[in-house]
């Protein structure tokens, strides 16, 4: 971790250092607001399977984002989720560091702005720690042990989230017509989880906590905290605001599960803006298939009539590939496309 955490300096600045003032185009006050429009609740308690499967397949082709309630995990389970990240980012950050530093392959890591600090010209208002959270535990001695319970907290979160993961990948899989197992091996074999902490900022209408982008996964699965609304999903040229709700995740589609649909569900562009009066903390489940596996359009979904619109790549390659090019490279692999 090469730079400083916004979390380490921010009080010290009545003004948002040049560094994180985006251009124009980018700032949040001048951006369309879509008025009225929300991103569909879905009740995966529901009993009527087929509506649950349809509301979800409509939702992620309109908006390439839901929200899902009744999904299983109590909220004691969530508040202590929320609770321990907030502590984590609450450490001074020496301990924080060392906390974060103990994977020799650089897998746990602790991180400002986007993480790929030297290629933003702009940076990003957040402090981010992320790591590998299999859920045999293979990872764990390399995960942070402070503050107290830290891998009791995160180890039981992220393996009751692997579940709704997995029930939400098989209401995809039947929906799209694939067989129910379809996205659950390799495809989805190397979750990660993102605590991100987005701290006050001075001049919220200059900075952006988290650039627009696309997920380069197959699924996100995230926790937000209450009462703040910061995270923004981009649809016909508006904004379109996620607000919290109480005890639910919100679930976006990755450019994975884009590729593999062959287009028909859609990975959508979101960012995240800040505010003045209080930080923001947010939990993200990646669920990305391990490196080996190959990603692209599935056979069931391909005929004469329907090519595939995607080329095929390992999920490490592409994972290289977003890295150095962002998101962006999501044309290369369209079909037609690529360059090397
Ligand atoms: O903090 C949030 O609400 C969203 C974070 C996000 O977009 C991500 O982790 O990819
Ligand atoms: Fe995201």
């Amino acid at each position: 971790m090469a730079e400083k955490l916004v979390s380490s300096w921010y009080n010290l600045h009545s003004s948002v250092p040049s560094s994180y003032v985006q251009p124009p185009e980018r700032r949040p006050d001048n951006a369309v607001f879509a008025s009225g429009k929300l991103v569909p609740v879905i009740d995966l308690g529901g009993h009527h399977r087929p509506d649950i499967i349809r509301n979800i397949l409509k939702s992620s082709q309109d908006y390439g984002f839901f929200q899902v309630i009744n999904h299983g995990v109590s909220k004691d389970v969530l508040d202590a989720t929320l609770n321990i990240f907030k502590d984590f980012h609450a450490m001074p950050e020496d301990v924080k560091i060392k906390e974060s530093s103990k994977d020799p392959n650089g897998r746990c890591k602790l991180y400002t702005s986007s993480g790929r600090a030297t290629k933003d010209v702009v940076k990003y208002w957040k402090d981010s720690l992320s790591h590998p959270c299999q859920p045999m535990g293979e990872f764990m001695e390399y995960w942070p042990d402070k503050p107290l319970g830290y891998r009791e907290v995160v180890g039981k979160y992220t393996e009751e989230v692997r579940k709704v993961g997995v029930k939400i990948l098989e209401l995809f899989s039947e929906g799209l017509g694939l067989n129910r197992e379809y996205l659950c091996g390799g495809l989805s074999e190397d979750p990660v989880v993102l605590s991100h902490y987005y701290p006050p900022c001075p001049q919220p209408s200059l900075t952006l906590g988290t650039s627009i982008h696309k997920d380069p996964n197959l699924i996100t699965i995230l926790l937000q905290q209450l009462g703040i609304t910061a995270l923004q999903v981009f649809k016909d040229g508006e904004w379109i605001a996620v607000d919290p709700i109480p005890n639910a995740f919100v679930v976006n589609i990755g450019i994975v599960l884009q590729i593999i649909s062959n287009g028909r569900l859609v990975a959508a562009k979101h960012r995240v803006i800040t505010n003045s009066s209080s930080g923001r903390h947010s939990v993200a489940y990646f669920v990305n298939p391990t490196k080996e596996s190959l990603v692209e359009p599935a056979k069931p979904l391909l005929s004469p009539t329907s090519p595939p619109v995607f080329r095929s790549m390992t999920f490490g390659e592409m994972t290289a590939n977003f890295l150095t090019k962002g998101f962006q490279f999501e044309e290369e692999l369209r079909t037609g496309n690529f360059q090397n």
